[in-house]
C-alpha cells in the first residue's frame, strides 16, 4: 500500500501539529502580527529569535522589502508590497523574478513561491523577460525574490508531474472556501472530502459552498433520487459540524441572506477558493466585489464542459476588507500520503471511537471501533468509503464517480500514465517556475 510511504513517526507528527498551532496562535497571517522570526530558506535555521531578528534587520538595511505574492506567471512573480501591519497593498505592485539559487528545489516542492507567500524581495533595475525570452511590457518596478517566510498554512496536493513532490496550491490562508456546484458539473463529494482532509491537517477552518442551486429546480437535471441523495449528503456534513452554504451566484438577489452571510464570514480573512473547474468560483468572487473583473462566461451554459477561464492563481483584495486567492479549477487531486492515524484524525466524526489496536487502519483489523460505528449508523458509509479511498491512494479525476471499488483501484496504474500526459497540458502547470 502506497499509504505508508511518507510515514511520519507519531512524536514528530504531534510536534508538527503543536508547532503549527503555536505559530497560528502567535502570528496570524493577514490581519495579525508579522512573522519576522522565520525564514524557510535561511542557511541556518537554528538561529534564536533574537539572532533571526538581527539577520532580518540586516536584510532590511541592505534594502530588501517585504511583500506578498499575488500572482505567479511562469518565471514572473507579482508582488504586493506589505505595509507596516503586514497587509499587502495591492496598489503597490512589483514584478519580480526568483533568485537563481532557489531553482534547485531543495524543499521537494514544485515551486519556491506560491500565491499567498510572504517574501523578501530586493529591488533592482534589471528588465524582466517572459518565458519566451521576450521583455515584459510593464510599468511595474522590478525586483528579485530572495527569501520566503515560513507558511502558517497551506493547501497542497501531490505534484501531478512528480508525485514525490508536493504542490502547494494555497499559502497562508485563514479560511478555505471549498466551492462546488450542485449540478453542471455535478457536486463531487470525494473532492470535497480531500480538501477537508487538507484543511483538517492544517487546522484551517473550512466552509463548503454549494453553488448553482437554481439548477435543482430543473426537473430534467435534478431527479427525485438525486435530490434525496443530495439532501442526505448535506445532512451528513452538517451533523459532523461542517458549515455548508447553498447559493446561486447568478441570481444573488434571490439569496441575499446567504450572500450577506458569506460577506460577513469572509471579512478580515485571507480566503483560499478551491474546487473543481467551472463550479462558479469567479462568479462567487464577483458577488464580493461587483466591480472586480474576473473573466466569467456571460451566457451561463448549463451544459458547461469545464472550460477554464481562470488561468493563474491570483490574490485579490475584496471590498469587504478581505483577501481572496482565486484558483483555476483543478482537474485532478492526488492527496499527499498520510498514515492511517493522521488520516483518521482528519475525519472528525471518527475521533470519539476507539479501536483495539492503536495503529488500526480501520480496514481488516478486528474489533475496529470505526467499522462498528459505520455498521451502527453512527458514521456515514459514504464518508467511511471516502476515507478508505484516500487511504488506498485513489485519486480524484474529473469525469469519474466517487466510487472506490476494486475496478477503480485496479485501473489506477493504467490511468496514471495518461493522466501525466494530460496534466502536462493543464494550464495550472503554467505556474511552474523553471
Ligand atoms: N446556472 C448557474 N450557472 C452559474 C452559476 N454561477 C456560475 N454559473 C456559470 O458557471 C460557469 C462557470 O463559472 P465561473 O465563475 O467561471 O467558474 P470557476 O469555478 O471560476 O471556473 P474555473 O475558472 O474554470 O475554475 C459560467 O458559465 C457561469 O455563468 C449559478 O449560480 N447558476
Ligand atoms: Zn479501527
Amino acid at each position: 500500500m502506497a499509504r505508508l510511504k511518507n510515514f511520519v513517526d507519531q512524536d514528530e507528527r504531534r510536534n508538527n501539529f503543536k508547532k503549527i498551532e503555536k505559530i497560528k496562535k502567535e502570528k496570524r497571517s493577514v490581519r495579525g502580527r508579522i512573522i519576522d522570526d522565520w525564514i524557510i530558506d535561511s542557511p541556518n535555521s537554528d538561529l534564536t529569535k533574537k539572532e533571526m531578528q538581527e539577520k532580518l534587520d540586516e536584510l532590511y538595511k541592505k534594502g530588501l522589502r517585504r511583500g506578498r505574492v499575488i500572482e505567479v506567471q511562469k518565471r514572473n512573480v507579482f508582488i504586493a508590497e506589505e505595509n507596516e501591519k503586514g497587509l499587502p497593498e495591492t496598489e503597490n505592485l512589483w514584478l519580480c523574478s526568483v533568485a537563481k539559487r532557489h531553482f534547485q528545489r531543495a524543499h521537494k516542492e514544485r515551486n519556491f513561491v506560491v500565491v499567498g507567500d510572504r517574501i523578501l524581495f530586493e529591488p533592482n533595475a534589471e528588465l524582466q523577460f517572459d518565458s519566451d525570452g521576450q521583455p515584459i511590457d510593464t510599468d511595474l518596478p522590478h525586483g528579485v525574490v530572495q527569501h520566503s517566510f515560513l507558511r502558517t498554512s497551506k493547501i497542497s496536493r501531490k505534484d501531478p508531474m512528480h508525485p514525490e513532490w508536493e504542490h502547494v496550491m494555497l499559502a497562508n490562508i485563514d479560511l478555505v472556501a471549498i466551492v462546488a456546484s450542485v449540478l453542471n458539473p455535478e457536486v463531487r463529494w470525494g473532492l470535497i472530502d480531500r480538501f477537508l482532509v487538507q484543511a483538517e491537517i492544517e487546522k484551517i477552518p473550512a466552509v463548503i459552498i454549494l453553488n448553482k442551486v437554481d439548477l435543482l429546480e430543473n426537473e430534467k437535471l435534478a431527479s427525485k433520487d438525486f435530490l434525496e441523495t443530495y439532501k442526505k449528503r448535506i445532512a451528513i456534513y452538517k451533523s459532523i459540524g461542517y458549515e455548508i452554504v447553498e447559493i446561486c451566484a447568478l441570481k444573488p438577489k434571490k439569496n441575499m441572506d446567504n450572500v450577506k452571510y458569506l460577506r460577513k464570514l469572509f471579512k478580515g480573512k485571507l480566503i483560499g477558493f478551491a474546487g473543481h473547474s467551472g463550479v462558479g468560483k469567479s462568479s462567487l468572487l464577483n458577488l464580493m466585489k461587483p466591480e472586480f473583473e474576473q473573466i466569467v462566461d456571460e451566457n451561463p451554459d448549463i451544459f458547461y464542459k469545464g472550460r477554464h477561464t481562470t488561468t493563474y492563481n491570483s490574490l485579490l483584495q475584496l471590498d469587504i476588507g478581505a483577501y481572496a486567492i482565486d484558483t483555476p479549477g483543478i482537474r485532478s487531486f492526488d492527496i499527499n500520503n498520510y498514515d492511517p492515524i493522521t488520516l483518521s484524525y482528519c475525519f472528525p466524526e471518527f475521533r470519539p471511537f476507539k479501536c483495539k489496536y492503536r495503529e488500526c487502519a480501520h480496514d481488516h483489523e478486528p474489533q475496529c471501533g470505526i467499522k462498528q460505528a459505520v455498521a451502527d449508523g453512527k458514521i456515514s458509509k459514504e464518508r467511511y468509503r471516502s476515507y478508505m479511498g484516500i487511504l488506498k491512494g485513489v485519486s480524484f479525476r474529473e469525469g469519474e464517480g466517487d466510487s472506490t471499488d476494486a475496478t477503480m483501484i485496479a485501473d489506477l496504474k493504467a490511468r496514471e500514465q495518461k493522466r501525466d500526459e494530460d496534466l502536462a497540458k493543464e494550464e495550472f502547470l503554467n505556474n511552474e517556475i523553471k
